[in-house]
This record gives structure tokens, sequence and C-alpha cells, in this order.
């Protein structure tokens, strides 16, 4: 994800109205999205008597392209196992997503997002939206987050220079938590890419699309070049968890998102003709969400998922989003293959940042901003 973003962007800035949460007994008016006499809020009513359920799909099963492609036509979204990336590495990032939303509010405010940048510590960017508050909190990594952690954990920065600089030997129970959160999220960023370029081409070969026709995919056709964002998510236990919503609905503006859930479950997908299906955290999955811009390449084959968390009356629930785009100087735009006499492009080119501009300022309505026509 670009790191300065665009002045779209900057010019629809999310006010922080941030809360302790483990301040409240009771759900506070601001957080509420229904009245208590409401049955069914166009907001929250759920989809919990469905008996269908998102596709989880064996990574080592040989027909697993055939059963990538039905799931994004069908749902946008899947569920994968055996994905390679080792448990090791998600249940440490678990622990690193813990650790940094355990510190007191006040210091996690210092670690705010700021105007100019994308990366910190803030409510959901789509709170300016909605009209009532969101039960969660967020950290976004873009890049480096060492200015960020320098605010989080002053004290164990400070009494590392100090050791540092006046001794020059690494001090190594100091340094301990900072070392080993950033070799964390730098280790887990790179296995999640090599996991986004596979699910590229496994989403897009089950539309007959090849190496040769995706150039920016690079050389090797890696998706190497491709720009990401790290979100992490906190929904703390919640005392009114039928009236608050933990994150409102929404599509990803990424190609893809490969979402890592803790054992509480709270994610909900919107299918067509069905309503709001719960995701259940499988042991070891990973749920991947196509992203507004997949939709865009697939000229409308594949739609972005609408999805929304709910959150828990005792338990805290934890996610890592690593949201997955195009290099920067890409315009993405749908593919020549997918284009013909009988299905005009549906879509206009656009970057990532200019997309991410048009969806901070028209949010739902930035998809169909750059449409071109409507399907034959
Ligand atoms: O926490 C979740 O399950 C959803 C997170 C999400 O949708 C996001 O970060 O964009
Ligand atoms: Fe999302």
């Amino acid at each position: 994800m670009p790191s300065k973003p665009s002045e779209d962007y900057q010019a629809h800035p999310v006010h922080l109205k941030h809360q302790d949460f483990t301040s409240f007994q009771e759900l506070p008016d601001s957080f509420a999205w229904t009245q208590r006499s409401d049955d069914d809020s166009h907001y929250l009513s759920t989809g919990d008597s469905i008996s269908e359920s998102v596709p989880v799909i064996d990574l080592s099963d040989p027909n697993a392209l055939p059963l990538i492609g039905h799931a994004c036509k069908t749902w946008g979204v899947f569920q994968v196992t055996n994905h390679g990336v080792p448990s090791t590495l998600l249940d440490n990032m678990e622990r690193i997503t813990k650790t940094l939303f355990s510190l007191p509010v006040q210091q996690k405010l210092k670690a705010s997002r700021s105007l100019e940048s994308v990366s910190g510590y803030g409510v959901a960017r789509i709170s300016s939206f909605f009209p009532k508050q969101m039960w969660s909190e967020g950290f976004t990594i873009v890049g480096s987050p060492v200015e960020h952690f320098r605010k989080l954990w002053p004290e164990d920065y400070s009494r590392y220079c100090i050791v540092f600089t006046v001794y020059y030997v690494p001090y190594s129970s100091l340094m301990a938590g900072w070392e080993e959160i950033l070799d964390g999220i730098k280790e887990y960023e790179e296995e999640m890419k090599r996991l986004a370029g596979r699910l590229m081409w496994l989403t897009l070969g089950s539309l007959g699309i090849t190496k040769e026709d995706v150039k920016w995919a690079g050389l090797k056709g890696d998706f190497k070049e491709g720009s990401a964002a790290v979100q992490l998510n906190h929904y703390p236990a919640c005392p009114d968890p039928d009236r608050a919503m933990g994150l409102a609905p929404h599509t990803d503006s990424t190609l893809l998102t490969i979402l890592y859930q803790n054992n509480t479950s709270g994610l909900q997908v919107h299918k067509e003709g069905t309503g709001w299906v719960t995701v259940p955290p499988v042991p070891g999955g990973l749920v991947v969400n196509l992203g507004d811009l997949l939709h865009i390449l697939s000229n409308g084959l594949y739609p972005s998922v609408l999805h929304r968390a709910k959150v828990n009356r005792s338990r805290q629930r934890l996610s890592v989003a690593y949201l997955f785009g195009p290099p920067s100087s890409v315009k993405i735009s749908p593919l020549s293959k997918l284009v013909g006499p009988s299905q005009l492009p549906l879509y206009r080119p656009v970057t990532w940042n200019e997309y991410l501009g048009t969806k901070a300022k028209h949010f739902n309505k930035a998809l169909s901003s750059f449409r071109l026509c409507t399907p034959l």
C-alpha cells in the first residue's frame, strides 16, 4: 500500500474518538447500533440460522483450482488450509497483536495515525460513514513500524539506545520486546506476500488467466512488486454485543485480503440472496477475501465480498488482515482476455492510490464511480 496517501485520502481524515473500552459496564449510546426495542435493524439483522457456509479449501487438494473458482464466483471469499504458513508464525503474530493492544489507551494514542500517513493506531477508517461508533481499535502497518513503536514502547527504546550507545553491546533482555516484534512482523509479511502471489494465480488461473496476461506480476510471475499493508484489529469483550458493531459492513480496497482470526468468531460475510453468514475460525486456516481491485481485474466476474465483524460478550477477538494490492505505478483495469466484442470493459483503469482516495471520499460508491457501462 502506498505509504503516502493521495490528497483525497488526506482530505477525508477520521476523527479520533477513542475510548478505553474496559471502562464501560454498559454499552454507551454512541456505540448502540440498535435500540433495545428494535427486532430487526437493517444494520444488525443476522443470518445465524443459515445453513450455507463459506467454502474451506485445502490447497494441497489437486482440485483446489476449480474449487477456488467456484468460491470466488459465488461468494467472493473462501478459507484455505494447508497453505504453507507455519502455525508458529500465526501464533506469534497473534501474540504481538495482543501485546500491542494490551498497552494503556494513552500510550496507544501516542502512536495515532497522522493525517499524512496510513500507518498507526486508530479507529477504523470507515468510521466517518456511519452514525455510530464501532467496538474496535486498529493498528495499521505500512513499511517500517519503528517510528510508532518508539512511541508505544518509549522506555524499551530509550533503554535500548542508552545500552547501545554507551556500551556498544546488544543487551538482549532489554531488546527482546522490540526486536522480536519487528522480526515477527517482517517474517509475517514475507510469508503473506508469498501466499498472496500463490492465491493470485489460483484466483486468476480459475478464469483462464496465465502469466503472459499479467505483465506486472513480474518476470518470475510471483507478484513480488505488489504492495501491502498489515491491519491489526482488536475487538474487546462487549457488555451488549447484540447491539454493538465491531467493524461495519465494507468491501476491501485490495486485490485480495488474507485474514487471520483468533479462535473467537465474529467475521460475517454477505451473500447475495442469502444474507449474513458467519465465517467460523478454522484451526490453522486463513480467510481470503476478494477486494474491489480484483473485481475490476476480473471485469466483474468475481464479486468483492461485503463483510463485517461482530463482537463477543466475554471474549476479546483479534484479527490480522494482510491487505494485498498491485505495485503503486500499476493501473488496474479489466484483463484483456476477459474483454471482447460481447463483453466490454466494465471499469476504467485506476491505480491503488487513486482507488484508496476515492474510497476515503465516497466509501461504498467508490467502485461504481469507476464503472464505464452496465453489463450486457
Ligand atoms: O476482523 C475481521 O474479521 C475483519 C477485519 C476486516 O475486515 C479488515 O480489517 O478489513
Ligand atoms: Fe475488511
